[in-house]
C-alpha cells in the first residue's frame, strides 16, 4: 500500500542531478495514519554496550582481507534499511527487529527520517559477520539525495544492489547502478519482497538483463513466489534453506540447510541441477581459470566440483565485473539475509582487492578521505573518514590537504548508525568517525602532517611527465572529489528578524559543510539570500532541518526554475575602464567577441588572439578569465547562467599600476556589453519523465502531459502496467506528484531525470520573460 501511495522520484545522468516532484509524497507521510510519528522514548535494545564492546575492542582492526566496505543502493522503497535491520539483527548488533514503518529503524536516524520513514542521511553500520568486519553504508533512494549515494560509492569497494522482485529494475537503481559503473563497484543483486504479490523472479531477472544490461549470475532459486514463498535453493551447495517452515512470526534467526537430494522433490531437484549448470557454463565462459579446471577434470560430472572451486570462479568473475550474482529472499518475512551477508563476504571484494594510485605515494603514511560531514549540536562536527593507508589515532594532528591546514581529532569512534564506539586505533580499509575536525568539508583528503602531504607529492611527481609536473602533482595529492552536481531550482530564503540573520548564515554554513549539493548565494540587485538545491524535497528538508535543528521560522520564497542561457549569433564589443583611486589611474581598454559554442557548456570557451603578447597574460590571465567567468554568471536576459558559448579576448591593454581587479571589471562590462548585441536564447532544462500506470488511466495521462507542453517518445508494456516515456520541461512539473495521483487515483507512480537544456520556443520565452519583469 505504502508503495502505491508514493508518487516518486527521479534520476541523474552526468554531473547533473535531479529534481523529483516527490514533496506532496514526503507530507502524505507525515500524514496522520501514514507513518508514526517520530519518538524520541523509543528505545532499541543493543547488545552493546558491556560484554559486546569489549569485543570490539579487540578486534579493532581486522585483517583487510576480512574487511567489506559495502553500500546498500536501490530505489525508494525496494527495502534498503528493512534489508540492513535484517543484517544488523543477524549478527547480533541488535536485540530487536527495527521496522520502518514503526519508525524504530537503526540506519534511519535523523528525525525526518525516522518521522517520514525515509533514507536522507547514508548512515554508516559497522558489524561483523563470520569473522568478517562489515561497513555498511545505507544510501538514500531519493534522486534529490542523490549526491549522497555518490559520496558513498567513492569510498565503497562493493556494493548490494536490492530490487522490488514485483517491481524489477526501477528509475533510481538505474541511475545508483551507472553511480557504481562510474567508480568500478563489483556488486550483488538481491531480489527482495519475493513474498510481494506479483513478485516474480524471472520478470525481475529479465529486467536486470534488458534494463542494466547486465549479466545475471542465478546462485540461487526461490521455493515459491508471492505468497507461497518459503526459501531458497543454493545452486552453489546444491542445497536447500528454509526458514522455520509453516510459522510466520518467526524472527528469521534459526533456519535449516539441506542437501537437495534429500528434499524427496523431483522437480525442485531438476529445475535446480538445470539452473546449475547454467551457472557453471555462465562462469566457465568468463573465467579462463575455471574453464580450464572443468576441461581438465570436471567435464563429465559437474557435480563433482568442489563447491569452493566454484565460489573463487563466481568471486573473480564478480570482483571483474563481468557478471553479477543474484540472490533473492523476503527482507520483511526475515528469509534471505543470512545468506545474502555469507554472499557479502564471499564474492565482493575487500579493500585489497582495489587499487587506488594515490596509495603508493603515502606509503605507509596516513591518507584518509573525508567521505560525509555531519553537525552534531554537542560534538561538533563529526567527520566520516575513509582510511586508505597509515594508522589515524585520536587525540592527534591530522592536516587537510584541500584547505592546507592543520587541525586536531580528539576522539575516533565506530560508527554504529547512531551509537559510537570510541576506538584507540584504526588501520587501512577501515571507515571511521572522527570528532574534533572543525575545518574539514566532504571530499578532503586527511593526511598525518604537511611534511608527509609533500613527501607524497615528490613521490607522485617522479611519476609523472616532467612537463607538467607542478601542476598534477599538486592535484595528485587530492583524491578525487565529489562532483557536485548544479542545482536546478532556487528560492529566496529569509530568516524570521533582520536579528536572526547570522543565525541563519550559520545554519546554513553548517548545511553546506555537510551537503554540498546545497548551494547559497546572494541576489546582487535585492541583496535576498537565495537557497539553490536539487530538487522540491531537497529544499523542504533543508528548511525543515533549519527549523528543527538550528530553531528558526525561515521563510521560503516560491520556487524558482534555473534557467540558462545562450546566444545564437556572434558579436564583438570594446570597453574602456579609466578611474583614479587616491593618487592611482586604473586605465584598462579591452575589446573581445563572443560566439556560439555547443561544445562548450556551461564553463566558458576563452581564447586569445596571437598578438596579445605573453608578458601581458602572465600578469593578467587569471583577472581576465575571472572577469569572463563571473559575466557568465548573470546573463542579459534573465540573469540566468551562460552555456555554450566561446570568448574570444582580441585586445587588453593595462596602463602599468593598474589594479587587477579593474581588469576584470573592464573585462566583465565589456563581456556583458558584447553579450548584449548578440541574439540571446532562454534555454530551459528538459526532463526525461518515466512514468507505470494501469492501462486505463493511460489516456487521461497522456491528455495532460499534452497540456505540460509533454513530447510522448515511448510506451512500453510492463508486466499488467503500461510505462509512459515523454520528455517534459521542468517548469510545467511543479506539484506533478499530487496532479499524477489525483488523475490516476494514486495508482501511478513517477520518476524525472535532467535530459539536457533545451532552447525555449519565442512564445514561451516571451511568456517567461514577460512573466519575470524583463519585458
Ligand atoms: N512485502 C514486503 N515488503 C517489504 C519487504 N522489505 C521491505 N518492505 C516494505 O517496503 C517498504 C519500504 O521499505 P524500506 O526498507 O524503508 O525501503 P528503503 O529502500 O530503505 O526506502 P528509502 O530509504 O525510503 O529509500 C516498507 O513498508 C517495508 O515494510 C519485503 O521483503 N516484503
Amino acid at each position: 500500500m505504502l508503495a502505491v501511495l508514493k508518487a516518486l522520484s527521479g534520476k541523474s545522468i552526468g554531473t547533473y542531478s535531479v529534481y523529483t516532484e516527490c514533496l506532496e509524497c514526503f507530507k502524505r507521510r507525515l500524514a496522520p495514519n501514514s507513518r508514526p510519528k517520530y519518538r524520541y522514548e523509543l528505545q532499541r535494545h543493543y547488545s552493546f554496550p558491556s560484554e559486546d564492546v569489549k569485543s570490539l575492542r579487540t578486534i579493532i582492526s581486522p585483517p583487510v582481507s576480512r574487511i567489506r566496505n559495502i553500500g546498500i543502493m536501490a530505489h525508494i522503497d525496494a527495502g534498503k534499511t528493512t534489508t540492513t535491520e535484517r543484517m544488523l539483527y543477524y549478527s547480533g548488533y541488535t536485540r530487536a527487529l527495527g521496522d520502518v514503518d514503526d519508525g524504530d529503524t537503526v540506519t534511519d536516524f535523523m528525525a525526518q527520517e525516522r518521522e517520514r520513514g525515509i533514507t536522507i542521511q547514508s548512515a554508516a553500520v559497522t558489524f561483523d559477520w563470520n569473522g568478517y568486519r562489515i561497513n555498511l553504508i545505507d544510501t538514500p533512494g531519493h534522486v534529490d539525495f542523490t549526491l549522497e549515494v555518490e559520496r558513498s560509492l567513492r569510498v565503497l569497494d562493493g556494493a548490494v544492489a536490492v530490487f522490488d522482485a514485483s517491481a524489477g529494475v526501477e528509475a533510481q537503481t538505474l541511475t545508483v547502478w551507472r553511480q557504481a559503473d562510474k567508480h568500478s563497484i563489483p556488486r550483488l543483486c538481491f531480489l527482495n519482497k519475493m513474498d510481494k504479490t506479483g513478485a516474480s523472479f524471472s520478470f525481475a531477472i529479465d529486467s536486470i538483463k534488458e534494463k542494466l544490461k547486465a549479466k545475471p549470475l542465478l546462485l540461487q532459486l526461490p521455493v515459491g513466489e508471492a505468497k507461497t514463498f518459503r526459501g531458497l535453493v543454493d545452486l552453489v551447495t546444491m542445497e536447500t534453506i528454509t526458514w522455520n517452515p509453516g510459522t510466520n512470526e518467526d524472527d528469521g534467526r534459526t533456519f535449516y540447510r539441506k542437501a537437495l537430494t534429500e528434499t524427496h522433490d523431483i522437480e525442485l531437484l531438476g529445475k535446480a541441477s538445470k539452473a546449475r549448470n547454467i551457472l557453471i557454463e555462465q562462469v566457465a565462459d568468463l573465467d579462463d581459470e575455471f574453464a580450464t579446471l572443468i576441461i581438465e577434470e570436471y567435464s563429465d560430472s559437474f557435480n563433482l566440483i568442489p563447491v569452493e572451486k566454484l565460489q573463487l570462479a563466481i568471486r573473480r568473475v564478480t570482483l571483474a565485473q563481468s557478471a553479477v550474482p543474484v540472490l533473492c529472499g523476503s527482507a520483511l518475512k526475515n528469509k534471505g539475509v543470512q545468506p545474502l551477508l555469507d554472499a557479502v563476504t564471499l564474492y565482493l571484494p575487500s579493500p585489497d582487492d582495489c587499487s587506488h594510485d594515490f596509495v603508493k605515494w603515502y606509503e605507509n603514511d596516513l591518507c584518509a578521505l573525508a567521505f560525509k560531514v555531519v553537525h552534531d549540536k554537542q560534538r561538533g562536527p563529526l567527520v566520516f573518514v575513509r582510511i586508505y593507508s597509515g594508522t589515524m589515532k585520536p587525540q592527534s594532528a591530522v592536516h587537510n590537504v584541500n584547505q592546507n591546514c592543520t587541525e586536531r581529532m580528539s576522539r575516533l569512534l565506530l560508527p554504529f548508525a547512531d551509537q559510537q564506539v570510541e576506538i584507540p586505533s584504526l588501520s587501512p580499509g577501515n571507515i571511521a568517525l572522527t570528532v574534533g575536525l572543525k575545518q574539514t568539508a566532504t571530499g578532503d583528503t586527511i593526511v598525518s602532517s604537511k611534511a608527509s602531504a609533500a613527501a607524497a607529492s615528490r613521490r607522485a611527481e617522479r611519476d609523472r611527465d616532467q612537463k607538467s609536473k607542478d601542476r598534477k602533482a599538486q592535484s595528485s595529492l587530492v583524491l578525487a572529489s565529489v562532483e557536485v552536481p548544479e542545482p536546478v531550482f532556487f528560492c529566496t530564503i529569509e530568516p524570521p528578524s533582520v536579528a536572526r540573520q547570522p543565525d541563519l548564515e550559520n545554519a546554513l554554513k553548517y548545511l553546506q559543510r555537510e551537503d554540498p549539493s546545497l548551494k547559497v548565494k546572494i541576489d546582487p540587485d535585492s541583496g535576498q539570500m537565495i537557497l539553490c538545491g536539487m530538487g522540491e524535497l531537497h529544499i523542504e528538508i533543508i528548511h525543515d532541518r533549519i527549523r528543527r535543528e538550528y530553531g528558526l521560522q525561515t521563510y521560503l520564497g516560491p520556487l524558482q526554475v534555473a534557467y540558462r542561457e545562450t546566444i545564437l549569433s556572434p558579436s564583438s564589443a570594446s570597453d574602456t575602464l579609466d578611474r583614479t583611486v587616491g593618487d592611482t589611474r586604473h586605465l584598462v581598454v579591452v575589446d573581445l567577441e563572443v560566439n556560439p559554442n555547443p561544445d562548450a557548456g556551461i564553463s566558458p570557451v576563452i581564447e586569445y588572439a596571437e598578438n596579445i603578447p605573453d608578458s601581458l597574460l602572465k600578469d593578467f590571465q587569471e583577472a581576465i578569465e575571472n572577469g569572463i567567468q563571473s559575466s557568465f554568471l548573470q546573463g542579459p536576459l534573465l540573469g540566468c547562467p551562460i552555456q555554450d558559448v566561446a570568448v574570444t579576448v582580441l585586445a587588453v591593454n593595462v596602463l602599468p599600476g593598474s589594479s587587477i581587479t579593474m581588469v576584470s571589471a573592464c573585462v566583465s562590462r565589456c563581456l556583458q556589453k558584447a553579450l548584449k548585441k548578440a541574439e540571446k536564447q532562454v534555454l530551459e532544462p528538459l526532463m526525461k519523465l518515466e512514468i507505470t500506470l494501469g492501462e486505463e488511466y493511460l489516456s487521461t495521462v497522456l491528455g495532460d502531459l499534452a497540456q505540460r507542453r509533454g513530447s510522448v517518445q515511448e510506451i512500453q508494456s510492463r508486466s499488467d502496467n503500461k510505462v509512459i516515456i515523454a520528455s517534459v520541461p521542468l517548469a510545467e512539473m511543479m506539484g506533478y506528484s499530487t496532479d499524477l495521483r489525483s488523475i490516476t487515483s494514486g495508482s501511478a507512480t513517477f520518476s524525472l531525470e535532467l535530459s539536457n537544456y533545451e532552447a525555449m520556443n519565442p512564445h514561451d520565452q516571451y511568456t517567461l520573460l514577460k512573466k519575470r519583469g524583463f519585458v
